[in-house]
């Protein structure tokens, strides 16, 4: 643990697997599931693997901190499928009829639920557990079949009973618990993917009833995030049994992985001069730009730049100065990378946790607000082992209240930063404004 920097707490904190293979050896993994890791590629575990999936087979709770992209969601998904073993039983095998998921997985979006469920889906394949990712569509469902009557023999609805595991956002869940619709009595593994987010204010009444409503006396929950500010651990405590507590490398810290820099633009119409500049020096996509709010016009306006430069030019391309050979050679070069360019424009919340594969590059646009939006938003790349950049922007207004927090975050991963920027004096933070849509130069 020590040369893996793996800190582990906990009475009786169950040993090490490093691989698959030891895994196997170890617990008996079934067939299928071992299959599933090799076609993967999961052979050898990552380091919250190594440390989670033997507690959670052990049938600990547990609450694991580790960077982004380092394999959290099988670290869950493993032991869950090894806990659940064949459904067989449960399908008129002799166990009655179902009364109710055994595993849930909650994550705070709905994006993050479906890659989870995918995830589920293919470390599945070949065995016989049956996975639900709770869509509006199934609820909507859900609701009409207990308006015609349909008993389960569990009480809830007959067609979201059956499932092994159910995959969901708090909030769909709830409103079937609530209306007594899938009952949670059944389930032994309860995961909040995304603690953090999940145990904050927004959703924290979702998740108190869920926890209520897994009231089976065998039931472990397992927390997991890259991100864990003291708050929410002392109110994870609260929850969790004797937990096993797992933290990879540095608490609440960016990836390893990824290579930062921050890039001062002046003002905020010197964002667009920066990011053409980069285009211009040559990217790598996919790149994901994050802004500070989802708003349509803001991406949209991001999506084009090449056609924003016509328009400064004076309005039609005859009022470009006429290119010279390296310029068109430019240009041209230029309109390949916008076209390249796979524009993902986010917001904080609905990038959480997502896996996009092979993004190399990622830009702030817009200033991240706390620390914890900037680790879970560069986490975007450099994901498992693969390296990435992530670019920073900021202007001098947006950037004061947690330039030296996130500066900090840099130097702790090893990036250089300026030694003014760690003196800065830490700030109240304020709400910042909305930013405007359009640089002011350009009404
Ligand atoms: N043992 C493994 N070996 C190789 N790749 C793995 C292994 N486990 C997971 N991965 C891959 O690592 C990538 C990141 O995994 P995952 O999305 O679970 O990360 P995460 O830790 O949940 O990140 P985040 O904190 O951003 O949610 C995925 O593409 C996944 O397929």
């Amino acid at each position: 643990r020590k040369a893996l920097r793996i800190h582990a707490y906990g009475n009786d904190v169950p040993p090490l697997a490093q691989s698959a293979h030891q895994l196997s050896e170890a617990h008996g993994l079934r067939p299928y599931l071992y299959q599933n890791m090799m076609t993967a590629g999961y052979h050898e575990l990552t380091r919250v693997q190594m440390q989670a999936v033997p507690a959670l087979l052990a049938g600990r709770e547990l609450l694991a901190c580790a960077p982004t992209g380092s394999g959290k969601t099988a670290a869950f998904v493993v032991p869950m499928l090894q806990r659940l073993g064949s459904s067989a039983r449960r399908r008129g095998g002799g166990g009655g009829a179902p009364r109710g998921p055994r595993a849930v997985l909650v994550a705070p979006t709905q994006e993050l639920a479906r890659q989870t469920h995918r995830e589920v889906l293919k470390l599945a394949a070949g065995g016989k557990v049956s996975v639900a990712l709770l869509t509006r569509k199934m609820v909507t469902a859900a609701l009409a079949e207990a308006r015609g009557g349909g008993g389960g023999g569990g009480g809830g609805a007959p067609s979201l009973v059956k499932y092994d595991v159910v995959v969901s956002t708090p909030l769909r869940l709830v409103g079937l618990v609530d209306r007594g619709l899938l009952p949670l009595q059944e389930v032994r593994l309860l995961v909040l993917d995304e603690a953090d987010k999940l145990l904050e204010l927004g959703f924290l009444e979702q998740v108190d009833t869920l926890l209520a409503a897994c009231s089976h006396a065998e039931v472990s929950r397992a927390l997991f995030s890259a991100t864990m500010l003291p708050a929410i651990e002392s109110l994870a405590d609260t929850v969790l049994r004797q937990p096993v507590r797992v933290v990879v490398g540095e608490k609440n810290a960016a990836a390893e992985t990824v290579e930062q820099s921050l890039v001062f633009v002046g003002r905020e119409d010197g964002k667009m001069l920066a990011l053409r500049q980069m285009i211009r020096q040559g990217i790598q996509p996919p790149v994901l730009i994050f802004v500070q709010s989802p708003e349509i016009s803001r991406c949209s306006s991001l999506c084009s730049p090449r056609r924003r430069q016509k328009k400064r030019g004076g309005g039609g391309s005859s009022q470009l100065p006429p290119p010279r050979p390296s310029a068109r050679a430019l240009a041209a070069a230029q309109e390949r990378a916008v076209q390249l360019f796979h524009e993902l424009v986010l917001d904080g919340l609905r990038a959480r946790g997502m896996d996009f594969k092979g993004v190399k590059l990622v830009v702030n646009f817009d200033f991240p607000q706390t620390t914890v939006s900037y680790i879970h938003r560069i986490g975007r790349t450099g994901r498992a082992g693969m390296r990435g950049k992530a670019v920073t922007f900021f202007t001098e207004q947006e950037a004061r209240p947690s330039l030296r927090s996130i500066a900090n975050v840099m130097k702790a991963s090893g990036c250089g930063v300026p030694d003014w920027m760690l003196r800065l004096q830490p700030m109240r933070k304020q709400k910042r404004k909305a930013i405007a849509v359009k640089p002011r130069s350009r009404k």
